[in-house]
């Protein structure tokens, strides 16, 4: 959009950069995790994606906004990212079903963004410098005063986040005479998973993020499923007590993103904050068991240590990225439970990996006798 009208805003980063651009969204100020997502499109399901709660995300495409919003492009119940910043971000759209359009959607989520900013030289600093904080404001200019707001923001490294966006209350969705249950732990999950496992028969129940195994054995699952999420996986002590019990109990179990972290440290394997992470649409990765290369999602600014992966006697790797050989998936030796770091549902993205959903669900129905 960026015309004469639009209020000033500036972007400052922890390392002292700074970048002038427009007001778009909400105005006012807003700090967080700089990272920057590659997709093409998708833009309102990565805004809506709660494993970005916490992250001011930059969209390396040039014009985001084109197609509007629309109520039913959403992974959760609200926008999660804590600020946007763009190159152009349109406030026109030309999509039949849209309901509104990206600025008037930001504005009613409370989203401050800038626009106008040089997103291949702010991209190139960040792949070259890694994560950092950084503050976006359309009300504070002065760059002194920005400083004192940014160094209020916590970092990234150690914070646990999940607890802040998983579900108050437990809830269901499917069929409930199906005789597929799945118990999910939710850390800040898509819908879109939930989809995927409802799609393919199953009946799922979503736990909130601090819930006991107790209680999730008195839905009687046949099958685990351990959540996506944002924040450090290795902040998550409860989380790690949980998914020990969950792998206790021999059923079932798949993780995806957070929750492949979560049961690697369950496993003793460390996971590491990673230099600027993996965010986008492109990513390729090799299936180990097959042999073959599919075209992933994904949204992880922390990984699981390779050297540590490979000294767990029970831990089998069966993904790997192609860009930088980092871990994207396992499985363990002595039970059924695998995991992926990338986002098998896809949303938005290629459906290359949807198999493991149907992987998952098969494992359910073998064990069920
Ligand atoms: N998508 C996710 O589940 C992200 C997991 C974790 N918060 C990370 O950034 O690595």
């Amino acid at each position: 959009m960026s015309n004469t009208l639009q209020k000033p805003a500036v972007l400052l980063l922890a390392d002292g950069t700074v970048h002038y651009g427009k007001a778009f969204g909400k105005i006012g100020t807003t700090a967080g995790e700089i990272c920057f997502n590659t997709g093409m499109t998708g833009y309102q399901e990565v805004f809506t994606d709660p494993s970005y709660y916490g992250q001011v995300v930059i969209m390396n495409n040039v014009h985001v906004g084109n197609y509007g919003t629309k109520d039913t492009d959403v992974e959760s119940d609200g926008v999660k990212i804590r600020g946007m910043i763009g190159r152009n971000l349109e406030e026109q759209y030309s999509r039949k079903q849209a309901t509104e359009s990206l600025d008037q959607y930001l504005i009613k989520n409370n989203i401050v963004c800038i626009e106008g900013v040089d997103t291949r030289a702010l991209v190139t600093h960040v792949r070259e410098k890694g994560a950092m904080n950084c503050i976006i404001s359309s009300e504070i200019l002065d760059i002194d005063q920005l400083k004192k707001e940014l160094a209020k923001e916590p970092n990234m490294d150690g914070l646990e986040l999940a607890s802040k966006v998983s579900t108050a209350e437990p809830y269901t969705l499917g069929d409930p005479s199906s005789a597929v249950k799945i118990a999910v732990l939710d850390f800040g999950t898509k819908q879109h998973i939930l989809q995927c496992m409802v799609e393919r028969g199953a009946y799922v129940k979503v736990f909130p993020a601090k819930t006991p195994i107790s209680e999730l054995k008195k839905f009687a699952p046949n099958g685990y499923f351990i959540s996506n999420g944002p924040g450090d996986p290795a902040a998550m002590d409860y989380a790690i007590i949980t998914v020990k019990d969950v792998l206790k109990e021999k059923k079932p179990t798949f993780g995806i993103c957070l929750g492949h972290q979560l049961i690697a440290l369950a496993n003793d394997i460390s996971t590491y904050k990673m230099h600027h992470g993996h965010r986008g649409l492109n990513h390729p990765v090799k299936n180990l068991v097959t042999g073959k290369c599919e075209v992933t999602t994904q949204n992880h600014g922390f990984g699981v240590d390779p050297e540590s992966v490979k000294k767990a006697k029970n831990v089998e790797i069966t993904h790997v990225n192609l860009n930088d050989n980092s871990i994207e998936g396992i499985k363990l030796k002595d039970q059924p439970a695998f995991s992926v770091q990338y986002h098998p549902e896809s949303t938005p993205g290629p459906h290359d990996s949807r198999y493991l959903f149907d992987d998952f669900i098969n494992l359910i129905k073998e064990h069920m006798n």
